[in-house]
């Protein structure tokens, strides 16, 4: 381990997480071709905080989030988001607990380009045949700057706009835990920023959780904590990271 000031994660009470696994396993493929994606991962994402997971290339980070995230299912091992054990729900129970409890930032902003913002916004909620907390949703798009822009499609709005958008999207249902993939892939340094700075906000003023999977040090340095992973194991911690003490960590595992 690289650092760590918590208490280890394996004797982290699932229960009181936003997310956790617990000796989870996953391989892809057989043979000579078998690849151990997932080792014995043991990690909790406490409610609030904003992590991020970093890595080299091919070390487990997206699998990880995919199976935390009840995208994808593991080998062994068991998933929680919230209290919820998700290792044996079915399909649809799965889909029904993704679209109530958790929210997702993708590098692609993935809005449906015919609807406004406020509609993209208001989309899932809609989906599950819900109606919208209407001050909740004032107060998120205020807080992300968007109050001005909810008429706009997206192909009117700027990169940074479209994010944020998404961002609202994922804050609207308030989800035990939300799910960022690379989410200022595509965006320039500055709304990158802005975004992440967003996030941070959301983690700080609105107590959401926020697990982020990202190559970029100065992403994760907007993180509470920096959780590494290397070849399919949790490998280390950073609370309170900055940039070159993320670095740091990675240039040791050779990323
Ligand atoms: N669908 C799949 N089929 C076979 N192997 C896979 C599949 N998905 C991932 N892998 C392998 O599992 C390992 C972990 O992949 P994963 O995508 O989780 O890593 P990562 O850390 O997110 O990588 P990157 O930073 O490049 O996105 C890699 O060796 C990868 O090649």
């Amino acid at each position: 381990m690289t650092t760590t000031s918590e208490q280890s994660p394996a004797a982290a009470r699932p229960a009181t997480a936003a997310a956790a696994t617990l000796s989870l396993n996953k391989t892809y493929g057989s043979g000579d071709t078998r690849v151990h994606a997932l080792r014995d991962v043991d990690v909790s994402f406490e409610q609030g905080r904003f992590t991020a997971i970093m890595g080299p290339s091919g070390s487990g980070k997206s699998t990880l989030m995919h199976c935390l995230a009840g995208l994808d299912t593991a080998d062994s091992g068991q998933v929680w988001i919230g209290g919820t054990d998700i290792t044996g729900l079915k399909d649809k129970q799965l889909t029904r607990l993704r679209r109530e409890r958790v929210g997702f930032v993708f590098q692609a902003f993935n809005l449906v380009p015919t609807l406004t913002a406020e509609q993209n916004i208001l989309l899932p909620v809609a989906l599950a045949g819900g109606t919208a907390d209407r001050d909740w949703f004032r107060q998120v798009t205020s807080a992300l700057g968007l109050a001005d822009r909810l008429r706009h499609r997206p192909h009117e709005l700027s990169g940074g706009q479209q994010q944020r958008v998404a961002v609202a999207r994922a804050l609207l249902t308030r989800p035990d835990v939300v799910f960022g993939d690379e989410p200022t892939g595509n965006l320039d340094s500055k709304a990158g920023a802005e975004v992440l700075s967003l996030l941070r906000r959301s983690a700080v003023e609105m107590g959401q959780s926020i697990i982020m999977v990202t190559h970029d040090p100065v992403a994760a340095s907007y993180a509470d904590r920096v959780v590494l992973m290397n070849d399919g194991e949790l490998v280390g911690e950073l609370d309170h990271p900055d940039a070159d003490s993320v670095l740091g960590a990675l240039a040791k595992l050779g990323a």
